[in-house]
């Protein structure tokens, strides 16, 4: 059974188009990489998967046991999250919000979920540290741990390597491979095209006006988009 399921949407904003005709689905395990031009409605389709936004047409829907408040997300950075005035304890453990309810405290089992999360992540010594005096890299990985929190199943993530050196790319890359491997299912938008092709075991490739192509990466790589994408992009030929 699908995690996530997209069955013919169009996505957009006030009624607008951005993108339509879009099916595909997301199987436990998975590793999704979603990639196209700048501009395509890559973000606008993780926010209509996240419910964030409404889909002008078409249904959308979690499946294999996976509800809509646990998956785990990893959105792209603003200026102003980077200075956020809070310790790193408090950034991963915010990632157990959604299993408050109305209780107005973080109960024990939380507090350990957060320690587990940022041992997964190797960043238990950064606890009492402030989130905004941490380098990109460990902000990522602070964040990448405030994301499980949220999720056992599904990890959604929104360019996760932008603004890094190439060490922590590599880092967070290989840390987003070992979770993978771990079990959790991966839907990662990505402008490397040579690292979605490397790690990803589907591709969604999106683009003017309609999808253009859903399936494994290596049929990908032997499609003409393929082919043409990876050439623009000065990836793996
Ligand atoms: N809140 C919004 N209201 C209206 N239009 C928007 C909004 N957010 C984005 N758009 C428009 O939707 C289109 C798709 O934007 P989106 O950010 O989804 O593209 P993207 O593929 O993620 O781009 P990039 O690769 O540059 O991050 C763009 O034309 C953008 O200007």
């Amino acid at each position: 059974m699908a995690l996530l399921s997209c069955e013919n949407i169009a996505l957009g904003y006030d009624g607008d188009t951005i993108v339509s005709d879009l099916t595909f689905e997301v199987k436990s395990g998975n590793y999704l990489c979603i990639v196209g031009e700048n501009g395509s409605g890559k973000s606008t389709l993780l926010k209509t998967m996240l419910h964030l936004i409404p889909p002008i047409s078409g249904r959308i829907h979690f499946g294999d046991g996976v509800q809509q408040n646990e998956v785990g997300y990893l959105p792209q950075q603003t200026i102003v999250q980077k200075d956020f005035p809070a310790s790193v304890w408090e950034v991963v453990l915010s990632g157990c919000v959604n299993r408050l309810g109305l209780r107005p405290f973080y109960r024990k089992e939380e507090k350990k979920l957060a320690l587990k999360s940022m041992e997964r992540m190797d960043i238990p010594d950064l606890a009492k540290h402030s989130y905004r005096d941490l380098s990109g890299g460990q902000q990522q990985r602070v964040l990448l741990a405030r994301a499980l929190c949220a999720t056992r199943k599904l990890l959604i993530l929104d360019e996760p390597v932008a603004g890094l050196d190439p060490k922590a790319t590599l880092d967070m890359y290989s840390l987003i491979e070992k979770l993978n491997n771990e079990g959790l299912t991966i839907i990662m938008i990505s402008h490397d095209i040579t690292a979605a092709t490397q790690y990803a075991s589907h591709i969604l490739h999106i683009g003017n006006s309609q999808p253009l192509f859903f399936g494994e990466t290596k049929d990908y790589l032997e499609s003409d988009i393929g082919k043409l994408y990876v050439h623009m992009q000065g990836g793996v030929s």
